[in-house]
């Protein structure tokens, strides 16, 4: 592993001053070995300093949400958004619903405070988000999908596609064009829906045969099984198809972040909302009404949020994850829950050169295409 001389020194003065516990150090992942979350995490321990990542372990986890609420892990690795399907709705509703609710969101009753100010202890607020990790940066991974199947099957054969839900929505043309009556079923992992075409055993209630199915997941993932060949490559809708992954760490303190050498970005901070009326800031009276300041939007991403038995007929109600542009740090009178800053951004995959032609079916590589 490679050590950066300026951060490692850094690292160093911690580990030997006793700051930081570094024989502890976890970073959780949506598994099993060979999903897009374990090649970002493989990549996170690379650029961590060589104290640290020696003593760092990559945990499998078989969800993205008991990845976000792992207890012990130091550093989470989560999917948020996809250049095709949009975001992913796992990571949102388990970063909301883990940081919001009535009971631990006092300040959501409040009609008016004023929006964060900066800085001043970036935890001061935050013991309900996450298990104690915050955001502090995100990698974005160039996605390509293969089609995988038990070995001597091919394409004409297949009657069924499982994957996650993100990558069954990046190859949607793929699918209706090349497979239209094969059935999809949503697993909780690339990789992990590779690994059961082998699984002779699994409790299937689609009763589906084995010989007829396929999963869609990473080339890396089949570096971790035998018994399965790729029938169709690049599968996703279009070759410059990108994924952005954020990274979450206990070390909140910004001189315990370790930041990638020539990976810093202008901050964007993110926040837990309950209501969208909680972007509004330094309401001030004046002649022509009130005068309402939002710090710079980002992204807005809103999920459904849990009925209110009190006023049933409301509308479905929402919650928001916010990210602003900027590093807005908590006030004691904040609103909203405080999930930390992503201060630097590593992208992992050259962008693909386009000479602004669709793809056609035709640029999908098929492997042993007997079809
Ligand atoms: O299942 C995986 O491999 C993941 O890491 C989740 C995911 C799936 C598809 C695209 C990006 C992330």
């Amino acid at each position: 592993m490679q050590a950066e001389s300026e951060s490692s020194s850094h690292a160093r003065r911690r580990v030997e001053s006793g700051q930081n516990d570094t024989t502890a150090q976890v970073i959780a992942y949506l598994g099993p070995q060979g999903t897009y979350g374990h090649q970002v995490a493989k990549r996170y321990l690379s650029l961590l300093p060589y104290e640290i990542a020696s003593a760092t372990r990559l945990e499998s986890c078989p969800t993205i949400s008991s990845v976000l609420t792992h207890r012990t892990a130091t550093h989470k690795i989560v999917p948020l958004e996809n250049s095709i399907h949009g975001s992913v709705t796992e990571t949102l509703d388990t970063l909301l619903s883990s940081s919001l609710s009535s009971s631990s969101h006092p300040s959501s009753s409040s009609s008016s405070s004023s929006f964060p100010t900066p800085p001043q202890s970036s935890s001061s607020n935050t013991s309900k988000s996450i298990g104690d990790t915050l955001i502090i940066g995100e990698i974005t991974l160039r996605i390509q999908h293969v089609l995988v199947a038990r070995k001597g099957v091919s394409l004409s054969d297949i009657r069924w596609v499982r994957s996650h839900e993100q990558a069954l929505g990046q190859c949607k043309r793929f699918l209706n064009s090349r497979i239209p009556h094969a059935k999809t079923q949503k697993w909780a992992s690339t990789a992990g829906a590779a690994l059961s075409l082998l699984d002779d055993n699994e409790n299937d209630d689609l009763q589906l045969e084995r010989e007829e199915g396929a999963a869609i997941c990473s080339r890396a993932a089949l570096d971790e099984v035998d018994g399965l060949d790729i029938i169709a490559e690049d599968i996703q809708d279009e070759p410059n198809n990108y994924t952005r992954f954020l990274v979450l760490s206990r070390h909140h303190s910004i001189s315990d972040i370790h930041i990638p050498q020539d990976h810093h970005t202008s901050p964007t901070s993110f926040w837990a909302l309950e209501t969208l009326s909680d972007l509004t800031c330094n309401q001030t009276p004046s002649s022509s009404g009130p005068s309402i300041s939002i710090p710079p939007l980002v992204a807005v991403y809103a999920r459904p949020a849990p009925p209110d038995p009190t006023s049933p007929n409301e509308r479905t109600p929402k919650w928001f994850l916010v990210e602003y542009n900027g590093a807005i740090k908590p006030a004691p009178d904040t609103k909203g829950v405080y999930l930390g800053v992503s201060s630097w951004h590593v992208q992992v995959g050259d962008k693909v050169q386009q000479n602004g032609t669709e793809k056609t079916d035709a640029d999908v590589a098929l492997v042993n295409n007997h079809a």
